[in-house]
């Protein structure tokens, strides 16, 4: 897929740009600051719903304006669809299909499909669990779309129940009594969501995995392909093959096993919000394999490797989606300029044949040769088209 047109409103800097794009490479360049990263970053939200680089949708709108649009003419096997969101700061967004509105925003999610290598691509590597718990739902998502809804399901339900183990935990007599009967009614819930979130994250690790060791092997020097492996830890046994109904059981014995250090805490201990996606460095991470002969990448690995550990991150990511059948539109937004050299050429090297592929950069030297396409320069609010980059 491709996206053949950009247009904002009041999107970031931009009171209105409009931009037409093709298919092949296209750069971004221009001084820091300009709103290069604001362009790619309209078309990744209209993929996720979500800002690669903000948590809320309020930074998202232009200072002082009451609204944000963003619109895109997506081509996808030779069809276009004009896809349209409203952010509405405070109120529900909106979003439209061929100016029709759907009856729910997140129908829109995963239409668009975007990976996105950037600078904070390290904290997959470096940064806690739950980072890498965010890429694997957003994986998750942009393939199975209706998991957004069990995700957002999973966490209403953890927020409630973590509030109901605070006053169940200083409550005392029949008031106590009365909140850990309710407390029954949000383990099952908690039990139904997390099992079909849990079932959905084992699905993923188990096809990436492959896509992981491949994709180090290539950007790492080298590396072979059992050189680097993903597992999923999990708050509750979960053996290969396992279904949602057997982890809704797993995780209902679990919470009543740990009943008494939740009430104790007052937090939820057990679920897939405890969950770790290990990231193994050295002898193929074989689980049953010599445990010395591979280390943790967290705390272990260079600052080279944790690199090659985050780029194979997202290099298996854009497999994965390509193998469930279509080009997902790839993003590189100022990454170049992290990579040195070698690992700079083989990325550009693997990615220059993707459907889409946008990069910012603040200098033309930062786009590698391999990346020949189109070029606009991006200054003061203008996006202006400067013909074709010779890399
Ligand atoms: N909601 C907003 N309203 C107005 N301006 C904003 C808003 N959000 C960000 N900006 C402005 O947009 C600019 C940042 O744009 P962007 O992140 O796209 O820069 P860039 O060209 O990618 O720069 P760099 O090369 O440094 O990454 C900043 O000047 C920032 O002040």
């Amino acid at each position: 897929m491709h996206v053949a047109h950009l247009s904002l409103h009041d999107f970031r800097s931009y009171a209105t740009a409009e931009v037409a794009l093709g298919p092949g490479v296209t750069a971004f360049v221009g001084r820091n600051g300009q709103g290069k990263t604001n362009l790619v970053e309209a078309i990744d939200y209209l993929s996720r719903l979500q800002s690669h680089r903000v948590a809320t949708d309020a930074p998202l709108v232009r200072a002082g304006a009451p609204q944000a649009v963003v619109r895109a003419a997506v081509v996808k096997d030779g069809r276009q669809a004009v896809l349209e969101v409203e952010l509405n700061p405070g109120r529900a967004n909106r979003a439209r299909i061929n100016r029709s509105t759907l009856p729910r925003t997140r129908d829109l999610v995963g239409l668009v499909r975007t990976v996105v290598f950037s600078p904070e691509d390290l904290t997959l590597v470096k940064g806690d669990p739950s980072d890498r718990r965010r890429f694997l739902d957003d994986l998750l998502v942009l393939r199975t779309p209706r998991l957004a809804g069990t995700r957002a399901d999973y966490d209403r339900v953890l927020k409630q129940r973590n509030s109901l183990l605070k006053t169940a935990g200083l409550a005392r007599g029949s008031a106590r009594d009365g909140a850990l009967a309710t407390l029954a009614v949000w383990d099952d819930q908690l039990a139904h969501h997390g099992a079909e979130l849990l079932a959905a994250r084992l699905e993923l690790v188990e096809a990436l995995g492959p896509y992981v060791g491949t994709a180090y092997a290539t950007v790492a020097r080298g590396a072979s392909r059992d050189d680097a492996a993903v597992e999923y830890r999990s708050s509750v046994a979960a053996p290969p093959g396992v279904g949602p109904e057997e982890l809704r059981e797993a995780l209902l014995t679990e919470l009543e096993a740990r009943r008494k250090d939740e009430l104790d805490r007052g937090i939820s201990l057990v679920g897939p919000h405890r969950d770790e996606l290990l990231l193994w460095l050295g002898h193929g991470g074989d689980p049953s394999g010599d445990p010395t002969s591979r280390l943790p990448v967290k705390g272990y690995a260079s600052h080279g490797e944790s690199w090659s550990f985050a780029l194979a991150l997202k290099l298996a990511s854009y497999d994965l989606l390509r193998a469930d059948g279509d080009d997902p539109i790839l993003i590189l937004d100022d990454v170049f300029a992290e990579l040195d050299s070698e690992r700079r050429a083989q990325l550009a090297e693997l990615v220059a044949g993707a459907e889409q592929v946008l990069v910012t950069a603040a200098v033309p030297e930062d786009v590698p040769a391999a990346l020949t396409g189109a070029r606009f320069t991006v200054a003061g609010g203008e996006v202006t088209q400067v013909g074709d980059s010779g890399g």
